[in-house]
C-alpha cells in the first residue's frame, strides 16, 4: 500500500509465543466406512451377537439413567441391526420391571436381529411385525421412548415411507423423551443431512464412534443431547478424521500473557473495511479484536465518508497507514463491512500480510476473482476463510444447497483450493487445513443468528492470532470460545432469545481462559 506508515514504537510482536500444548486435537470423529470396518473387526473378535447384545445394553442403561421415573417404554424398532439394538434394550427394560411395549416395522433379514426378535419373544414380549404404531395410550413426559428405526444402514437417497414413515409421524407427537439409538433415525451419519426427514430426538447414543453428522447441518437439531459408547472395541487409528473441537480440545491454549507483556508484545491488528454506511461491521470486528487482547487495534476505514470507531481504545486508520513495517508485523482482518472497495486492497494484503483473515466483501471479491485466489495460493505463510455457507457457495461455483449438503467435503475443497485455513460456519462450523487437518465445532446455539456476530468471530479469531498462537489454534479456538460464549449467555437465560453482537463481546470478555 502507499506512503506514509507509522513509525513503530514497540518491539515488533513476536511470531510465536511458547507453543501452547492441549491434551489433544480432540475426540476423532469417524465416518461409516470407518465405522463398519470397525464393526467387522470387532466382530470377529467376539462370540456372535455380542456386539449387538453390548449395544442393547448400553441403551438400556442409559435410558434408565436418563428417564429414571419412567413406568413404561415405548420401542420402536426397524428391520436391521438398528432395530435389533431396540430389541435387546426391550428385552431388557422389561426385565428391569418396566412396562414395555414393541413396535416393529417388519420381520428382521440379519441373523444378529433376528436372534435378538427370538430373544425378545422368549422373555414375554409380544412383537408383531407391521400394524399401525399405536403409542401406549398413558405414555407420559415421564415414560421413555427408544427411537431403534434406522441407524447406520439408512439408504440416503430415499425418504422413509411406508410404516417407517408412520412410525416417524408418530414419534413427532409423543410427550416423552426420544432416547435414538446410534443416530436418529432419518440423519445421515456422515453429513448431518436428512433422508428428507428425521426423528428429533432428546438424546442419541452413538455406538462404537462418535459420527460427523451429529454435530453439524441437521445433526444438531435432531440428535439432542450426545451419548457414546464404544462397546469395548478398540477404535481403529485413522489419521485424518475429523476431530470434536470442544472444552477440553481447547484446554490450555489460550494466548499466554506474561506479567511483563505491554501492548507491542501482544500484537497489532488491523481490521479493514468500513466502506460508507458499513461502518459497524469494521467496529464490531475491531472490538472484538480488543476483547482477545491484541495489544493494538487499528480500524481501517476504506470510505473516508464511513464513521470512525467509537471505542475510545480503536485507532481510526486510512488504507494508506497499513503499509511497510506495519503491514509487516500486522495481523489483519479484511472484508467486514469492506462492500466493493475492498477488492482493491487486497492485493497488497495477500501479498505483504504475514497473518490474513478474509470475511464477508472480501470472500466475495476473490469468489470474482480468480487471480486474488492464485496470489492467496502462492502465499507463504496462513491465511484463514471464514465463510458463511452462501459465501462458500460463491467461492466454490456451487449452490448454498451444494454446499450444505456436505459441509465437510465443502470446507476441504475449500481448504485446499484456496490453500487457506478454512471455517464453514453454520450450526456445527467445519474447520479444514490445507495439510488435512480438520475438526466440527461442538459450541455454540442459535442465539448466535443474529447480525453482527460473523463480524466479531473474524475480529476475535484476529485478535487471537495477533498475540502468537499459530494460524490452527488461533481459528479452533477462536470458533469454539466464540460458541462457548453463546452456550454460556444462553445458560444464564434459556434457550430462544438471540444474542446481539455487542452482547457477544461482553460474553467473550467473561468467558473464562482455561
Ligand atoms: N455398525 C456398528 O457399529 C454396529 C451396529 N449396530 C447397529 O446396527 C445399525 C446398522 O444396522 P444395519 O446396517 O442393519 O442398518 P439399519 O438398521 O440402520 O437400517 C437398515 C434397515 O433400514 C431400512 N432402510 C434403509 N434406508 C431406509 C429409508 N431411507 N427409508 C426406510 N427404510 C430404510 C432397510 O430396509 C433396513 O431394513 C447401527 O446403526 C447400530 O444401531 C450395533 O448392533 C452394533 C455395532
Ligand atoms: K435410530
Amino acid at each position: 500500500m502507499s506512503s506514509g506508515p507509522a513509525a513503530p514504537d514497540w518491539p515488533a510482536a513476536p511470531q510465536a509465543l511458547p507453543r501452547h500444548q492441549g491434551p489433544a486435537e480432540g475426540l476423532p470423529l469417524h465416518d461409516s466406512a470407518t465405522l463398519r470396518r470397525w464393526e467387522a473387526e470387532a466382530a470377529r473378535g467376539l462370540p456372535p451377537h455380542a456386539l449387538m447384545a453390548r449395544a442393547g445394553a448400553a441403551v438400556a442403561r442409559l435410558g434408565r439413567a436418563l428417564a429414571p421415573h419412567a413406568r413404561q417404554v415405548w420401542v420402536l424398532a426397524g428391520a436391521g441391526n438398528n432395530g435389533g439394538d431396540g430389541l435387546v434394550a426391550a428385552r431388557l427394560l422389561q426385565a428391569a420391571g418396566l412396562r414395555v411395549r414393541v413396535w416393529l416395522a417388519a420381520e428382521p433379514a440379519s441373523g444378529d436381529a433376528r436372534w435378538a426378535l427370538a430373544q425378545a419373544r422368549a422373555a414375554g414380549l409380544a412383537v408383531l411385525p407391521g400394524g399401525p404404531p399405536q403409542p401406549p395410550a398413558d405414555l407420559g413426559p415421564d415414560d421413555l421412548v427408544i427411537d431403534a428405526l434406522l441407524g447406520l444402514g439408512l439408504s440416503a437417497d430415499r425418504a422413509p415411507a411406508g410404516p417407517v414413515a408412520a412410525a416417524m409421524d408418530a414419534l413427532d407427537r409423543l410427550p416423552a423423551g426420544i432416547l435414538a439409538v446410534d443416530l436418529p433415525s432419518g440423519l445421515i451419519a456422515d453429513t448431518g443431512g436428512c433422508a428428507g426427514r428425521a426423528v428429533r430426538a432428546r438424546w442419541t447414543l452413538s455406538l462404537l464412534g462418535l459420527k460427523p453428522g451429529l454435530w453439524t447441518a441437521a445433526g444438531r437439531d435432531h440428535a439432542g443431547a450426545i451419548w457414546h459408547e464404544d462397546l469395548g472395541a478398540p477404535a481403529p487409528a485413522e489419521a485424518t478424521t475429523p476431530r470434536l473441537l470442544d472444552a477440553p480440545a481447547c484446554a490450555g491454549r489460550w494466548p499466554q500473557r506474561p506479567h511483563a507483556a505491554h501492548k507491542g508484545s501482544q500484537g497489532d491488528l488491523w481490521a479493514v473495511g468500513g466502506a460508507a454506511g458499513l461502518s459497524g461491521a469494521i467496529e464490531l470486528a475491531a472490538r472484538a479484536g480488543l476483547a482477545a487482547g491484541a495489544g493494538r487495534i487499528h480500524a481501517v476505514r476504506l470510505d473516508p465518508a464511513a464513521a470512525p470507531p467509537s471505542h475510545p481504545a480503536l485507532m481510526s486508520r486510512t488504507p494508506q497507514a497499513l503499509q511497510g513495517e506495519a503491514l509487516a508485523r500486522a495481523t489483519v482482518v479484511a472484508g467486514c463491512g469492506g462492500g466493493a472497495a475492498i477488492g482493491a486492497w487486497l492485493p497488497a494484503l495477500i501479498h505483504g500480510a504475514p497473518r490474513l483473515l478474509l470475511d464477508a466483501d472480501a470472500l466475495n471479491a476473490l469468489a470474482a476473482d480468480p487471480a486474488l485466489a492464485q496470489a492467496l495460493r502462492l502465499r507463504r505463510t496462513s491465511a484463514v476463510l471464514t465463510p458463511h455457507p452462501l459465501e462458500a457457495a460463491r467461492l466454490l461455483g456451487c449452490t448454498t444447497e451444494a454446499v450444505q449438503a456436505d459441509r465437510l467435503a465443502a470446507v476441504r475443497q475449500l481448504a485446499q483450493r484456496y490453500g487457506a485455513m478454512v471455517v464453514l460456519k453454520g450450526s456445527g462450523s467445519v474447520l479444514a487445513a490445507p495439510d488435512g487437518r480438520c475438526a466440527i465445532n461442538a459450541s455454540g446455539n442459535a442465539a448466535l443468528a443474529s447480525g453482527g456476530t460473523g463480524d466479531v468471530l473474524a475480529g476475535w479469531i484476529g485478535g487471537l492470532w495477533a498475540q502468537g498462537l499459530d494460524a490452527w489454534d488461533a481459528l479452533r479456538l477462536g470458533v469454539w470460545s466464540h460458541g462457548a460464549a453463546a452456550d454460556a449467555w444462553q445458560a444464564d437465560r434459556g434457550p430462544g432469545q438471540p444474542l446481539d453482537a455487542l452482547r457477544l463481546i461482553e460474553a467473550l470478555q467473561d468467558l473464562p481462559r482455561r
